[in-house]
């Protein structure tokens, strides 16, 4: 995959080019807070500011800036090396399965899981004869990977959101989301019929800039090790 095409860090006056750390605005986000304060992270006062339209922030650490993005972004930042670490869910994970992203270490928060769920009291039968099945998820990649390892052809409704209302109104059979309580699915109808993967939030790494700079993403890993051990 390509590097950026050209370097925009805030160079330091000494021509020093922070790290960027991408994180996912949203309830991730509201999670990591703790940790990220534990591992010496902190972002300019209006990060937390969830009105401010800045994206880019500075932290107290000169060397190392923080980006806003929306969770499936943070895995293409860090993926084409515009920031060389970040947080998301394995989930986005799973989805792009980029090679340039190495996910060293399980944050253990944002817990849910990828699952298939269809409406309360279809038979599980009816589906098992199907080689093909309408499926609303913004997940297109896990979906159709997941059916097609049981000889099942997925036809995908790409949602970004309330995938829960399209098999009541015949857009899909079945959808495949993230469930952690089970209570949207109970709330509209639906049940959970198969678990796909366990879910929790990962940091993750650029692979050709921990290849390059490797000290000082090191030394971040390490920060964020010893956070999660003293938790
Ligand atoms: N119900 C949940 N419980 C725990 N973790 C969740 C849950 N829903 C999502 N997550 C985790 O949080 C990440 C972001 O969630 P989600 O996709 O819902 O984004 P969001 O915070 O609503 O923001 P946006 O969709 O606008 O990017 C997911 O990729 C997943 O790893
Ligand atoms: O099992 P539960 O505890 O009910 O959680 C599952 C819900 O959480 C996520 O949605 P989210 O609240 O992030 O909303 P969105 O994806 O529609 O933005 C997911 O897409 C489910 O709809």
């Amino acid at each position: 995959m390509d590097q950026p095409f050209t370097t925009t860090g805030t160079e330091q006056a000494n021509g020093a080019v922070p790290l960027v750390l991408a994180l996912p605005k949203g309830r991730i986000l509201k999670e990591l807070g703790p940790l990220l304060a534990r591992s010496g992270i902190h972002p300019a006062a209006d990060f937390h500011d969830e009105k401010s339209r800045r994206l880019r922030f500075e932290t107290s650490d000169p060397m190392l800036d923080v980006v806003r993005v929306r969770s499936f972004d943070v895995a293409t930042f860090v993926a084409f090396g515009a920031a060389q670490i970040g947080i998301c869910g394995a989930d986005v994970l799973m989805e792009f399965d980029y090679p340039e992203i190495y996910a060293p270490l399980d944050l253990g928060i944002g817990k849910c899981r990828v699952s298939v769920a269809e409406p309360e009291g279809q038979p599980a039968a009816d589906r098992a004869r199907l080689s093909r099945v309408g499926v609303a998820t913004k997940y297109p990649n896990i979906a159709r990977r997941h059916f097609a390892a049981r000889g099942i052809q997925a036809e995908v409704v790409h949602l970004n959101g309330a995938m829960e209302l399209a098999p009541a109104m015949g857009l899909s059979n079945l959808i495949v989301d993230l469930v952690q309580t089970g209570s949207t699915l109970k709330a509209n109808g639906l049940v959970e019929t198969e678990v796909i993967a366990p879910v929790t939030s990962r940091l993750i790494v650029n692979r050709t800039a921990l290849k390059t700079q490797p000290e000082a993403i090191g030394a971040w890993l390490a920060r964020f090790r010893a956070a999660l051990e003293a938790a």
